[in-house]
């Protein structure tokens, strides 16, 4: 009987994303004769390049794919391993293939992707639909959304008007960033179930993503509802009770019905409804227990509840007691941080060494682009359960830039800042040192007042 050689290592990673390479690095850095094994399904591993600490936690960086054996040249005691898993990669430039032969294609989803989507296409008509009365959701509120909705229209020579709003109350606290359990960019017909790496930040830098028509950007929005159905046009015509009826008798090859009642023929649906935590193939015979999210549960030394087994990034779920000024959202940013904090918690173990939570859980932070604005968003920047006892001061000039503080007690717990604000650094000092502001009131934003003097 012929025996499989077996290897063993001390270190065995899995995934190479931004989490699963930050933490090889990290941990290699801090023993560098380890041996460390890297399974990934890609030829590819992503790596952080031009790294930038923008403030004390605000941080910026690109992020490269990388054949992996420039990081086995960096490790010599590394080994990558090609899993046998299917690739992200089968199904490459597919969107824009079907797109560029569209006329129409609904847009359902309310997050990131959805938003970044929706402002890059061109020379096809979108129809977005989402759940709230509001764009971008998880991001914003009702008021930065308002802001951002002319963006959307193809002129964009708006004035720039100053409508300052100093102050208004929620309807209802924000709910916190939901994880949900889609998977992004598909096609009407394309499977569900492949899980590859997350494309991130720069997933549509350099890429095209235009139509078959001559327009520019035309966007029909539907608040308020959900999917009822999907049909195609053969079940359209087939249908006994003949409820929906193509328009101006035109075809298409698909239908969507919403819960408002409408319905709309397009070439195809794009679902940017979330992620799901990829942690299937870790369960068979294991005892991880999972969040409600679907991510492996990990403590503050990103330890899941399998002893030696750690998790970083998007699948993984951070239950520790989160600081009151941060909160989990699956971002690149937040890979790359619990990458770094899971390799250096490893080699703690191994060496003895003590460890505390890392100050990058200290405050939620996240600088990033949409509709072509700079957007920070910092601490609770949405009220995420403060309830209804947190104030906002908002300021707002149409174009060009939209201020949003959250206060509780006085003391600032978060921010929205849209366009050149040249705010986030302050306003970070101010959340971080939980100075009490009452006695400024609204002179916070007042746009004649330096800001930065003032607190100098
Ligand atoms: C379209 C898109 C746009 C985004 N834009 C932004 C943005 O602008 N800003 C931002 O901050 N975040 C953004 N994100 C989120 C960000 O990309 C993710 O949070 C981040 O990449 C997660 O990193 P990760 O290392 O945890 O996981 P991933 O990057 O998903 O890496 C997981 C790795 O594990 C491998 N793998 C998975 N299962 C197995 C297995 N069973 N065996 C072996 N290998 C396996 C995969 O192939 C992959 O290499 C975006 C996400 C998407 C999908
Ligand atoms: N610039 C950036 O920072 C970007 C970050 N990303 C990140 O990448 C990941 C994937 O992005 P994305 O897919 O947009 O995920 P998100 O989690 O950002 O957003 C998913 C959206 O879909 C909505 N939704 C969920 N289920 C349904 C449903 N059945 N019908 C209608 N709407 C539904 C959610 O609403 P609800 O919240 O109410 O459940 C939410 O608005 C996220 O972690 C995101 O943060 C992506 C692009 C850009």
């Amino acid at each position: 009987m012929a025996h499989k050689k077996e290897k063993t290592f001390q270190f065995v990673i899995v995934g190479g994303g931004i989490a699963g390479v930050t933490c090889v690095e990290q941990l290699l850095s801090q023993i560098p004769s380890a041996d460390v094994a890297l399974i990934t399904a890609s030829p590819h591993i992503k790596a952080v390049t031009n790294y930038k600490q923008v403030s004390k936690t605000l941080e910026k960086f690109d992020v490269e794919e990388r054949p992996s054996s420039v990081l086995e040249e960096k490790f010599p005691s590394l080994t990558v391993i090609h899993s046998a898993v299917k690739s992200l990669h089968t199904q490459a430039h597919a969107f824009q293939k079907c797109l560029s032969k569209a006329k129409r294609i609904v847009i359902v989803g309310n997050g990131g992707i959805a938003l970044e989507l929706v402002y890059e296409v061109e020379g096809c008509e979108v129809i977005w639909a989402v759940k709230d009365k509001a764009i971008g959701n998880t991001f914003f509120d009702a008021g930065a959304a308002e802001f951002l909705i002319p963006s959307l229209e193809a002129d964009k020579t708006e004035s720039t008007a100053s409508c300052k709003r100093p102050r208004y109350t929620t309807e209802e606290p924000a709910p916190g960033a939901s994880q949900t359990a889609d998977k992004n960019l598909q096609g009407h017909d394309s499977g569900p179930t492949e899980f590859g790496s997350a494309l991130g930040p720069d997933w549509h830098e350099g890429i095209v993503f235009r139509g078959a028509e001559q327009v520019s950007r035309r966007v029909t929005m539907e608040y308020q509802c959900e999917v009822e159905k999907l049909f195609t046009s053969e079940e359209l015509l087939n249908s006994p009770q003949q409820t929906l009826k193509p328009e101006n008798g035109q075809s298409w090859p698909v239908y969507i019905q919403l819960t408002n009642g409408k319905t709309f023929g397009c070439d195809f649906v794009v679902s940017a409804t979330g992620v799901v935590p990829n942690t299937e193939p870790f369960l068979h015979g294991n005892n991880f227990e999972l969040a409600d999210d679907g991510g492996l549960q990990v403590d503050d030394h990103m330890m899941t509840t399998e002893p030696d087994v750690y998790a970083a990034g998007d699948v993984c779920t951070a239950c520790w007691e989160h600081s009151p000024l941060w909160q989990q959202m699956r971002l690149w940013t937040q890979a790359r941080q619990m990458g770094w904090y899971a390799g250096r918690c490893m080699a703690a173990y191994v060496l003895s060494e003590p460890i505390e939570l890392d100050f990058c859980f200290e405050l939620f932070s996240h600088i990033t682009k949409f509709f072509n604005y700079k957007v920070v968003l910092l601490g609770k920047f949405n009220g995420q359960g403060l309830g209804p006892n947190h104030e906002l001061l908002v300021r707002c000039t149409k174009g060009q830039e939209y201020v949003k503080v959250v206060l509780s007690g006085g003391k600032m717990v978060g921010a929205v800042l849209i366009g050149e604000t040249d705010l986030e650094e302050t306003f970070e000092n101010l959340i971080l040192n939980q100075m009490d502001l009452t006695m400024y009131g609204e002179e916070l934003l007042n746009p004649n007042i330096d800001i930065e003097d003032y607190f100098d």
